[in-house]
């Protein structure tokens, strides 16, 4: 059966101890749409994608990705998570790092030189490619990050602040690059704080205090919100009571 949803979160709470973080969130991102999570610090973002990725768990409910209930390692493989923090071996060089990850995820060697020279193009550091990361500045870590999750054409994208340290000029090409996977159908979920950022994706999800406080297209959130540009609905929603 062909399901055009990619990921369903149903119902999920996630408590860490006596706090509770993310507060019966319900949400459907559907196939081949860039879907932007937004909401102050703290809101739970980073809480939500970590469970949807399938390396974290809900306290309760549930979360289906690509049909399958997560945590599931299948799964895990046809997805690319791009972390907050950077995993990355900072002794080892960018090549280095990402015949690591091809390797994890099953790329021929043959297959792992040609997706390298591919991603380390998108991200704009090919000239760097032998460098150690730990002459890499802060952007060059995010933007190798990006190389790694890219790396086995994932079908699903998750990206946690991605474009953190990177200049404006790069992070334009960087979110062509999102909009040409996009066409070829990969689902992206990304979580920002920059609204420009936030006006290119096909549907947003506000949180504030791990609560889903709306859901839309930015013109309907800006709408709805009556507000004229998504910074406005952004503050209505996430900060003014
Ligand atoms: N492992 C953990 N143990 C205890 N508390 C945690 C843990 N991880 C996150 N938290 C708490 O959960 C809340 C939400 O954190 P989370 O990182 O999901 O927010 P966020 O919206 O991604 O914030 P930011 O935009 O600053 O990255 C915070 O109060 C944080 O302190």
């Amino acid at each position: 059966m062909a399901f055009s949803s990619c990921i369903t979160v149903n119902n999920v709470t996630k408590n860490f101890g006596k706090h509770n973080v993310l507060n019966d969130i319900s949400l459907g991102i559907q196939n081949a749409e860039i879907f932007g999570l937004l909401g102050p610090s703290g809101a739970g973002k980073t809480t939500l994608v970590k469970i949807i990725a399938g390396i974290d768990t809900a306290t309760t409910g549930n979360v289906s990705v690509l049909g399958t209930e997560m945590p599931n390692l299948e799964i895990m493989k046809r997805i690319g998570y791009m972390a907050q923090s950077d995993a990355l071996y900072e002794e080892l060089t960018a090549k280095e790092n990402l015949e690591f990850f091809g390797r994890i995820y099953g790329l021929k060697r043959t297959q792992r030189r040609q997706r390298i020279a591919e991603v380390m193009d998108i991200v704009g550091l090919t000239e760097d490619l032998n460098k150690k990361v730990n002459k890499y500045s802060g952007g060059m870590k995010r933007r190798l990050s990006l190389a790694a999750a890219l790396l086995h054409r994932p079908e699903l994208l998750i990206l946690d602040e991605p474009t953190v340290g990177i200049d404006p000029v790069l992070r334009k090409s960087i979110w062509q690059e999102l909009e040409t996977l996009r066409e070829q159908g990969t689902t992206i979920l990304v979580t920002t704080h920059v609204m420009d950022e936030a006006d290119k994706c096909q549907r947003l999800a506000m949180l504030r205090d791990g609560k889903l406080i709306a859901v839309g297209t930015p013109s309907e959130l800006k709408e709805s919100s009556s507000s004229t540009t998504l910074e406005e609905a952004f503050l209505t929603y996430g900060g003014a009571e």
